[in-house]
């Protein structure tokens, strides 16, 4: 076993999103189906024999202990203090590929990615489950990038049923703008009492992102970039809660041949679905 380790951090879509209630502790309960991406970002970890967490380079508007990275890596320190293993450190450098904010979950992959990548170089032997339970006090979307695999979702995204969904090509286009997950939550307009449906439902065409006609009408950028992207396919749809929107294609060149017309100044990338993650294979399960 080396002490280095590079992993890519995947990205997500939710290709649907249906809000079905609010909970008494403000967040709301959801059905989603995630859908995972090869595109990503690169993470690579080298083990220190003290306790320092160094992450570089620094992310734009994110302090560095708010890093997600850094959080996971911390909270792995503490389960293995609590768990009376010796405390180690790491360096972390990482090449930020995935537009933030945007729905598409890279902060909360990162996190994964480091919990992955560290309970393997510092023989922490933490399964799955536990790094998902770890995950979940991170945030919502983490539990489904430690599983790994593309997944039906329900509660607050922490119940996952693992799904094989054809791995198509995906274009996902980045508008300018920056939503806030938390805006689109406590906003009154919200949608947020869509019956629950059954996982069939969803391959028969019966679903909608509950936060795009929002987000449509507070961000013009969005509007935009869904008014365009519609024009070449039917189910042309925006991600989580924004800001990017994305269209399924059956095959790459397809997928370029659309993305190569894009208008001016609009930023996007091409990714392939995947059913698992990169790192699957790195923990037992
Ligand atoms: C709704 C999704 C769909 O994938 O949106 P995106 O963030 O990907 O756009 C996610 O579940 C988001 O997950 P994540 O981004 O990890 O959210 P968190 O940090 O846990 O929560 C951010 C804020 O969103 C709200 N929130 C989040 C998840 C949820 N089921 N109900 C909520 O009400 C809460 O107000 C919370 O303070
Ligand atoms: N390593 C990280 N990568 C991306 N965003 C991070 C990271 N650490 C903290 N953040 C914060 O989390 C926010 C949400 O990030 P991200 O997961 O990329 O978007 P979303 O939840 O919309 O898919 C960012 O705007 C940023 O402030």
């Amino acid at each position: 076993m080396t002490d280095t380790l590079t992993l890519t951090s995947p990205a997500k879509l939710n290709l649907f999103l249906h809000i079905n209630g609010r909970r008494a502790d403000g967040y709301h309960n959801l059905q989603t189906l995630f859908q995972l991406l090869d595109t990503g970002d690169q993470l690579t970890f080298r083990a220190r024999q003290d306790d320092t967490i160094t992450i570089a380079p620094d992310l734009p508007g994110v302090a560095p202990t708010e890093n997600l990275i850094y959080r996971a890596a911390i909270a792995l320190q503490a389960n293995m203090e609590a768990r009376g293993l010796p405390q180690m450190g790491a360096d972390i450098h990482l090449d930020k590929r995935l537009p933030m904010g945007g729905g598409i979950g890279g902060g909360s992959s990162n996190a994964a990615t480091t919990l992955i990548g560290l309970n393997h170089l510092w023989r922490a032997g933490s399964s799955r489950k536990a790094l998902m339970e770890i995950g979940r006090t991170l945030g919502a979307d983490v539990p489904v990038f430690v599983q790994g695999q593309s997944a039906w979702a329900e509660g607050i995204g922490e119940q996952l049923t693992p799904m094989l969904l054809p791995e198509k090509w995906f274009l996902v286009l980045c508008p300018d703008c920056h939503v806030s997950t938390r805006e689109v939550f406590c906003h009154k307009d919200l949608t947020r009492d869509t019956r629950p449906i059954k996982v069939a439902a969803f391959s028969q065409g019966g679903s909608q992102n509950d936060c795009q006609s929002l987000v449509r009408s507070l961000y013009k950028e969005v509007d935009k970039a869904l008014i365009w992207l519609k024009k070449f396919s039917n189910h042309a749809r925006m991600t989580g809660t924004g800001a990017c929107v994305f269209a399924a294609f059956d095959s790459a060149a397809k997928a370029e041949q659309v993305f190569a017309q894009r208008p001016a100044g609009m930023t996007g990338f091409i990714g392939r679905g995947i059913n698992k993650a990169p790192y699957y294979n790195l923990i037992p399960d």
